[in-house]
């Protein structure tokens, strides 16, 4: 959810996260609400922890549900997503830099923010329970500074905010940094991958601030799409596999309990059904996921590979990612711990390889509300020699006339075709299929993945996170 272009009432989602305004009378259970939502905030900050793991949890653990695990979930990844615009704010309206206020207490101050700029609390409600909360966590000296912080965010709306604080002469990235709660260099990297399509970066980024949509993948074989939707969720536009959950939770559903179905995205599916449907001649048995952790598009492997009676070896590096991998995939398949880049398999071995490298995710940003923050530029660049590694190891398992699948969840240029480009360079033995061509045979209605070779997925035009895709032949003995 943009901080820009909402309105107080709006997150994104109208009507999915609304509750009524003003506090609830059934006791405090929102400072519970707002307390749970600053502890994940903190150990996100603290321990690295991932939101999306963590809040379900907390929210466990304290007995939240319904409405007020809503609001609490609300809270938390509106927060962490709009930092980059709230930290404009408030500097305006602190004495203190904000390098100098507590971290906590900083905390405290944009979960504030959050509620005043973005949601349907009424600014005195938003202010007076971060003021109680600053109490709480940093003391009353500090709950004076930030009721005087918070009444001065209060007095003015998001949109007259923006006004103010987005720069005008720092050029686009700059500008579109503080209104889309991106940093810059990723502002930058999201709108070289559009290219000529640069005119779009404004609703990629909006787009990057919804709450993604609940997919989910019958698993060929084993559940049906049908099955989904008797269980209430609705046709996915895309894979053939696909079904989208408009609300609740998904282990509520039998076939996801039992592991017949999972929650995956659609053009996570699609990546790895165009692998399958990728045009092979001679042998088609041995089928490879090199990193397979935790196992979304292994699952979804290898119950194609069994409806062709090929088998599938899923591998990672991590044991604990390797038995994740484990519980997605069905009996024929094998699992091992072991090292793309120094394989542990004869070379030629597979026929299919997926390739589904470790990337910055800037693809995914939606579903990790913390991610933009975590890592700088400098993470694209100490990824690059693995990432070159295991397509090299990929294109030595895979046996002539065999195909690979190098996918991304991250459209930076440098994660995506600079690396094909730079492995296959000096290269006479490997050639690019076109990879919208063969999406294109498993999703009649696709398109807007690019001309080809290589396919970009879109949040902002798919509805799917900004997955990369390069199917890659590599030359028969003969050719
Ligand atoms: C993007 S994730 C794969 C996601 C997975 N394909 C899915 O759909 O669930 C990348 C995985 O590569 C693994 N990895 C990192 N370095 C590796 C290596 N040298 N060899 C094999 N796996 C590796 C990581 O542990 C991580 O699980």
């Amino acid at each position: 959810m943009p901080p820009a272009r909402r309105r107080r009432d709006g997150h994104g989602h109208p009507g999915r996260n609304r509750r009524p305004a003003g506090p609830r009378r059934t006791g405090r259970p929102e400072d519970l609400v707002r307390r749970t939502a600053f502890d994940v905030i903190r150990a996100v900050e603290t321990r690295d922890a991932y939101a999306n793991l963590l809040l379900p949890a907390r929210l466990r653990d304290r007995g939240l549900s319904g409405r007020d695990a809503a609001l609490a979930t609300e809270l938390t990844y509106g927060t962490l997503r709009g930092r980059g615009t709230y930290d404009a704010v408030l500097a305006l309206c602190s004495d203190r830099e904000l390098r100098r206020i507590d971290p906590p207490l900083l905390d405290v101050l944009r979960l504030g923010a959050h509620q005043i700029l973005a949601t349907r609390i009424p600014p005195h409600a938003a202010v007076g329970t971060a003021v109680d909360l600053a109490r709480s966590v940093a003391g009353p000296g500090q709950a004076k500074f930030a009721n005087a912080v918070l009444r001065k965010v209060a007095g003015r709306d998001l949109d007259a905010w923006l006004a103010i604080v987005v720069p005008e002469g720092g050029g686009e990235a700059a500008r579109l940094s503080v209104a889309y709660s991106h940093p810059s260099w990723i502002v930058s990297a999201l709108r070289d991958a559009l290219g000529p399509d640069r005119g779009e970066i404004e609703a990629l980024l909006a787009a990057d601030n919804e709450r993604p949509r609940v997919t989910l993948v019958a698993r060929p074989g084993r559940a049906t799409p049908g099955e989904l939707r008797e269980a209430g969720a609705e046709p996915a536009p895309y894979s053939p596999y696909a079904a989208v959950l408009p609300e609740g939770d998904p282990a509520a559903i039998a076939a996801v309990r039992e592991g017949r179905a999972a929650v995956q995205d659609e053009a996570s599916q699609l990546v790895a059904l165009a692998l399958a449907a990728a045009p092979l001649e001679g042998r088609d048995a041995r089928w490879a996921d090199l990193c397979a952790g935790p196992g979304g598009k292994a699952g979804l492997l290898s119950a194609l590979a069994t409806e062709r009676d090929a088998r599938l070896l899923a591998a990672d590096l991590q044991p604990h990612r390797a038995a994740l991998v484990a519980r997605a995939v069905d009996d024929r398949a094998a699992v091992v711990a072991a090292d793309g880049t120094v394989p542990a398999w004869r070379p030629g071995a597979f026929d299919r390889v997926l390739l589904d490298v470790p990337c910055t995710g800037l693809g995914a940003l939606r579903r990790r509300p913390e991610s933009r923050w975590r890592r700088g530029p400098e993470a694209v660049a100490e990824l690059g020699p693995l990432q070159r590694g295991l397509l090299r190891g990929a294109l030595d398992a895979v046996r002539p006339g065999g195909v690979v699948a190098y996918v991304t969840c991250s459209p930076h240029l440098a994660e995506t075709r600079v690396v094909v480009d730079d492995v296959l360079r000096g290269r006479d033995d490997v050639a690019r299929l076109d990879a919208p061509a063969v999406l294109a045979g498993v999703a009649p209605g696709l398109t807007g993945v690019g001309e080809g070779p290589y396919a970009q997925f879109w949040p902002h035009r798919h509805g799917t996170d900004a997955m990369f895709l390069a199917l890659l032949r590599k030359a028969d003995a003969a050719g």
